[in-house]
């Protein structure tokens, strides 16, 4: 059994349903365990209504929330994490941030090293900081020692240039459009897809199960 957790924050939705997509891909692989976790949203009621985001925030309400006292379990315990995360300012999301910066117990006692470990993400405009979110967010992966795993252009979706997709060699991602109008494309969720599949089979292969 290999375990795979795919953990995301979301506002809007897009990266929730890239996160199912990557979560089915997971389940493909024989012997997948394949958790999906949403991080604790620290964003107030009222702002989160200004955003418009009640409504979207209810359609993944029955995704558990990884707390604290899951993270030996949900993150250390599992042989590979996919994380998912909207782009800030061409970074992952504060929100992110603070679960990955409550995990220096856990990294003092190495225990992401060897683990496999992989970014997808969304923005809102399509050159507004893909690339820098996925491969910023790798840079902490490194330091807790993970194996990172992209997606390689064996996956051809991402070479496609007949429609306006996300995709490249760091992970797989969606456009929102300025107003988060834009839904994730079929292309964009079966690169998702591809994703959670390729980083399982590797994990398979490193954990030797
Ligand atoms: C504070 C803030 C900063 C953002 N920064 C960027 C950015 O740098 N580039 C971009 O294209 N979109 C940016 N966006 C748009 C989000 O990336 C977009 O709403 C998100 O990807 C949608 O994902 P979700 O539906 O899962 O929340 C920003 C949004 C907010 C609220």
């Amino acid at each position: 059994m290999v375990k795979v957790n795919i953990i995301f924050h979301s506002v809007h939705a897009h990266i929730y349903r890239m996160a199912e997509a990557v979560a089915a891909g997971a389940r493909e692989v024989e012997g997948a365990e394949v958790g999906i976790y949403q991080v604790p949203e620290t964003l107030p009621e009222d702002v989160l209504e200004k955003m418009g985001a009640i409504e979207t925030k209810k359609l993944f309400a029955h995704i558990p929330v990884v707390t604290r006292d899951m993270y030996e379990e949900v993150l250390a315990g599992a042989d590979a994490l996919i994380f998912g995360t909207p782009t800030r300012y061409g970074m992952m999301t504060a929100q992110m941030r603070a679960v990955l910066d409550g995990l220096g117990k856990l990294w003092s006692e190495d225990a992401f090293v060897g683990k496999v470990g992989s970014v997808f993400t969304s923005s809102g405009t399509q050159h507004g900081g893909q690339e820098s979110t996925i491969l910023s967010f790798h840079v902490t992966l490194l330091h807790l020692g993970m194996v990172i795993v992209g997606l390689p252009y064996a996956e051809k979706r991402q070479t496609i240039m007949n429609e306006i997709t996300g995709g490249s060699p760091y992970g797989a991602s969606t456009i929102a459009g300025g107003d988060g109008s834009r839904q994730p494309s079929e292309n964009e969720l079966e690169m998702a897809r591809y994703q959670g599949r390729h980083v399982t089979q590797i994990a398979k292969k490193i954990a030797g199960k």
